[in-house]
């Protein structure tokens, strides 16, 4: 294995790629720098006839399909015959919304440092790289993966493969493909790396000897979460999945540090709650931690800070080493999956079965135009409207798509919307007076509400019994609000085709909007820390390399040094110098992992595993194999060839 390496070595030192894991594949080979000649027949012929280009999409064409599937018979889709909502009226199924912005869209480069010596002369161990260059590739084929699984398709397609055909037939009863994508999304963001450390020194004419002028590498882009008030759901990620922070430049001579990466900007929807994916998942609701809520306007959470800049050898001069050749590789940036999920930022939420009336309601308060039909199921995805009280009083309601019984369980359409009401302050449940049993309905609604999030059902709410122009639903008034009655309620009864009772509905929901924003404002509490996930970041970074935990696996007699300050120093050291390799044994020494690895007993040719590098151990030379470190060079044997 090890002659496939291109890396020359010195007689003290081998490297070579991680054994223990076949699956990673070799680095690639490093580019060659000579230039074709012109002249030559064979490079002729290549320019005449290029290889085709690759195409960087990576398929996610096939992504758009589905906001091709025909609609239903049944099914009514807003967005295709809808005019171009006004400003009353906010619909998710637009389609127009502009993609988010990236300042810094960076895919880093391949480093293309050669590492040609490590010139080990000293130490006791022998250092093989364990991380390949293969990262693009597994990153090429995740971009792969993530087209089938975009906003949760993927859980579905899987799930009627593996699944019974009642569960199937369920499913299909369910929200239709084409609706399913615009308000959760899975997405990948990553920040810059910081730009690498230089060596190099000063050289000026009557300056003999001008000491070390290596700059440091720049600070890699930062990832930052804005909200965009234009944007109404979260479909430009269907689109746009990565999210890459620029890298820092690398430093260079004369003292001369990198710039800074491009910072990237993910702009998301008012109302969006940020998770960290968590692997394996399905789409599952709640699986994931909230890392945040992004409700309003112009808020800007910093995600993921950029790597830090590695030094150049400038910064490593001291009084006994005023000739360092030594410089650090910058460091990399945190990346993580994300999955965004909108939740509408109303006030009111309108709810009800299907063909109660919610949406005609809407059309009758507000300015608001969705569709209304005399079938269930019109609304298929929630329609927003503002109630205009006076000058500065309004108050925005949400009509959501009709509830069925046992819509927690994915029957009917309602549930997919049902976290659109979590944001509401207050619910007004409309229920049809023309219906055979409206106690029923009523009761059936109450419970999927509180089966799909009891907190929902805490919730202040009204109700509102609709079509009392109709004889039958006055004939059956009494006996609902004698039920209502009962229970405590005082029910509301309205002809919203008429307009008559909407309005003592509407103003009795906006006194409970307004009693529950001053309860609030009592329990206020200090505003949230947007950045706090950079600030975990940050701690992580700030981690002493003293804090390591060493587990040993007997089988292949591998000891695994784990600790979050080691491996970022492991990552951070550029090989390629001649004092990196030096410094490494200074530091493990110092941190005490030697001395624990004494203690625990490890011995002649084990693997010790740091961070990225795994490296032989070797006993000193007398003999001893508890008293690795003697202090002295001399009592080292040097690792041998394999
Ligand atoms: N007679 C009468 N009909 C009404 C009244 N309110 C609504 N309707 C009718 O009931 C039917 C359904 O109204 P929608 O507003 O679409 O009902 P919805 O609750 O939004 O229905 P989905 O969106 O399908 O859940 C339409 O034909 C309306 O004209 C009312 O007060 N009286
Ligand atoms: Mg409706």
């Amino acid at each position: 294995m090890a002659s496939t390496i291109p890396i020359r070595f010195s007689p003290q030192a081998l490297a070579r790629p991680n054994t223990r894991n076949p699956n990673k594949p070799l680095p690639k080979k490093l580019p060659s720098k000579s230039h074709p000649n012109p002249n030559n027949q064979r490079n002729r012929r290549r320019r005449k006839f290029p290889p085709p280009s690759l195409s960087t999409s990576g398929g996610g064409g096939d992504a758009t399909t589905y906001t091709h599937l025909p609609p239903r018979d049944d099914f009514v889709l807003p967005s295709f015959d809808s005019p171009p909502y006004s400003s009353a009226v906010v619909k998710l199924s637009d389609f127009d919304v502009a993609a988010p912005t990236t300042s810094g869209d960076v895919i880093e480069s391949e480093d293309d440092e050669l590492r040609s010596n490590l010139g080990f002369d000293y130490g006791k161990f022998e250092l093989f790289e364990v991380n390949s260059d293969s990262e693009d590739e597994e990153e090429e084929e995740e971009e792969e993966d993530y087209d089938l699984k975009l906003m949760g398709f993927e859980g579905r397609e899987e799930g009627i493969e593996g699944e019974g055909e009642e569960e199937v037939r369920e499913k299909e009863k369910g929200v239709p493909a084409v609706m399913r994508c615009f308000d959760r999304a899975k997405i990948f963001v990553k920040a810059g790396d910081g730009g690498n450390g230089v060596v190099a020194f000063r050289r000026e004419k009557y300056v003999p000897m001008g000491g070390p002028s290596g700059g440091d590498g720049g600070r890699g882009g930062n990832v930052y979460l804005e909200v965009d008030g234009s944007m109404n759901s979260l479909l430009p990620f269907r689109q746009s999945v990565h999210f890459r922070g620029g890298r820092g430049d690398h430093g260079q001579g004369r003292k001369m540090n990198g710039a800074k990466g491009e910072d990237v900007v993910v702009k998301v929807a008012p109302g969006t709650v940020i998770r960290e994916a968590v692997e394996g998942d399905e789409g599952e609701r709640g699986e994931g931690e909230v890392l945040l809520e992004l409700l309003y306007p112009g808020q800007r959470a910093l995600l993921l800070p950029g790597g830090r800049g590695g030094r150049g050898n400038a910064a490593f001069k001291t009084g006994t080493n005023k000739v360092p050749r030594i410089a650090e590789n910058g460091e990399q940036g945190p990346e993580m999956w994300l999955e965004l999920e909108l939740k509408l930022v109303a006030d009111v939420g309108i709810i009800g079965a299907p063909n109660a009336g919610k949406s005609t309601l809407l059309s009758v308060v507000s300015a608001a135009q969705p569709a209304i039909a005399n079938y269930p199921f019109t609304t298929l995805l929630p329609n927003l409207g503002v109630v205009s009280f006076g000058y500065d009083t309004t108050m925005v309601v949400a009509d959501l798509p009709g509830l069925l019984e046992g819509a927690h369980r994915g029957f009917g359409l309602g549930h997919e919307f049902l976290r659109h009401t979590e944001r509401c302050s207050a619910l007004v449940h409309v229920v049809d007076g023309s219906s055979q049993q409206p106690e029923y309905e009523f009761d059936a609604v109450r419970l999927e509400l509180e089966l799909f999030n009891p907190e929902l059902a805490e919730k202040p709410y009204l109700v509102a019994y609709n079509k009392m122009d109709l004889p039958e639903a006055s004939e059956r008034w009494s006996t609902f609000k004698k039920k209502l009655h009962a229970l405590g309620i005082e029910p509301f009864c309205m002809s919203a085709v008429k307009s008559e009772g909407t309005h003592e509905v509407i103003c009795a929901a906006y006194e409970l909007v307004r009693k529950r924003i001053e309860d609030n404002k009592e329990g206020w509490t200090d505003p949230v820390n947007l950045n706090y996930v950079a600030d975990m970041v940050k701690k992580q970074r700030t981690a002493t390399i003293d804090q390591f935990e060493i587990s040993h696996d007997s089988s292949t007699n591998t000891w695994h040094v784990n600790g979050s300050g080691l491996q970022r120093f492991v990552q951070m050291t550029n090989w390629r110098y001649i004092d990196s390799e030096r410094r490494f044994q200074h530091v493990l020494e110092a941190c005490g992992v030697y001395k624990s690895l004494t203690d625990l007993g490890i011995k002649e040719g084990d693997t010790v595993v740091v961070g990225e590098m795994e490296m032989v151990w070797h006993d000193s030379a007398d003999g001893s194999p508890t008293n690795m470190r003697k202090g002295s060079t001399h009592s080292i044997r040097w690792p041998q060839w394999k």
